[in-house]
């Protein structure tokens, strides 16, 4: 498999009042062409700033202390503004999350495609500007006669969510990134919105990465899955053998606390405790006072990420050569 992009040693940090956040520490992790990779943990654990580094779209206080994102022989993070804004949409399109409150609500659909492409500096005649949009809203499964001229209320959260994806298609990227594509909207919209991206995915040869709280989603429509906890990558492996055979203490705890229809409610277990404060992050394994594995090397030592012989990458002291579960 062709390795597309390529994160090393990201870390970010927002400045606070009260300090710094260290909300990205050290996260490493490679994306594969044509396949849809899941960034999961719980909220607050640094899944949005992982991507909005990767993409250097940081707020103001946000800053990237070192690390590398490599595309395409360069680094996402040394090239200009100017080289930026040339992959931006064109290579790597970048949906945010609560997105759909970005659109801007005295502006048609069509105009947010027109405003698309003149930020880009491309020449569309009005008729090749509407073909390619209607093309475009078409295969997120609307009605580019309606939805074109219609205004962002006259739609639903699920179809604002849709016209995002054209619009970040539009200038048919090879990286399509969703930071939270399907929260906020109820189960079934979800449940289409998961199908629409599988259909992209296969159709289009795009490359997906997205970030969710929700495993379960992750499970639907990621190959690979990249865990998060406490700003730090704990266990990346395909998502198959991250459910089969889950290393990382977190994840089990993560695993376990999904909530099916059937569930028998006697084996949902949630995780103990409370995620981390990045401002005073705990020493050693972030995750070391929720453990029930806890050992004395986990509180003063930070765990590296190595690979095991399955294939997954876990940051666990018990994995560690000579540790007991390996
Ligand atoms: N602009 C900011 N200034 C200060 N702190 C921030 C800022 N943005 C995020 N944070 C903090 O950084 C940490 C990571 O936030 P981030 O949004 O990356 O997490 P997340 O996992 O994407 O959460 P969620 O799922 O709730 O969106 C959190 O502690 C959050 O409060």
């Amino acid at each position: 498999m062709n390795c597309l992009l390529k994160v090393s040693n990201l870390k970010a940090i927002y400045l606070v009042r009260e300090g710094t956040i260290k909300a990205t520490d050290d996260v490493s992790f490679e994306i594969f062409e044509n396949t849809a990779a899941a960034i999961v943990g719980e909220s607050a654990s640094g899944k949005s700033t992982i991507i909005e580094a990767m993409t250097r779209t940081l707020p103001p206080n946000g800053r990237i202390l070192s690390g590398t994102v490599e595309y395409k022989g360069k680094d996402l993070l040394k090239i200009t503004e100017e080289e930026l804004r040339t992959i931006r949409w064109k290579e790597i399109a970048l949906v945010p999350q609560a997105a759909q409150q970005s659109l801007n609500p005295t502006m048609k659909i069509i105009d947010h495609f027109k405003d698309t492409v003149q930020a880009h500096g491309i020449n569309w005649s009005k008729d090749e500007l509407i073909n390619r949009a209607s093309e475009k809203i078409k295969m997120v499964r609307l009605n580019p006669e309606t939805v074109l001229n219609a205004y962002p209320m006259q739609l639903s959260g699920g179809m604002k969510q849709r016209v995002l994806i054209a619009l970040a298609l539009l200038l048919e990227p090879k990286i399509l990134i969703l930071d939270e594509p399907t929260s906020a909207l109820d189960v079934l919209t979800q449940a289409h919105i998961i199908q629409l991206l599988k259909d992209l995915k296969k159709k289009l040869n795009i490359t997906l990465i997205f970030v969710t709280h929700d495993i379960a989603v992750a499970a639907e429509l990621a190959d690979n899955i990249f865990v998060i906890y406490g700003g730090c990558l704990v266990e990346c492996s395909p998502t198959f053998e991250i459910f089969k055979n889950p290393k990382h203490p977190y994840t089990e705890g993560l695993i376990n606390s999904i909530m099916g229809i059937n569930a028998d409610m006697s084996k949902i277990k949630a995780i103990p405790g409370d995620p981390p404060s990045l401002l005073n992050p705990p020493s050693g394994c972030r995750f070391h006072p929720r453990c029930e594995h806890v050992m004395d090397i986990c509180k003063k030592v930070r765990p590296p990420l190595v690979q095991l012989s399955s294939g997954t990458k876990v940051a666990c002291h018990l994995y560690e050569e000579g540790g007991y579960r390996e």
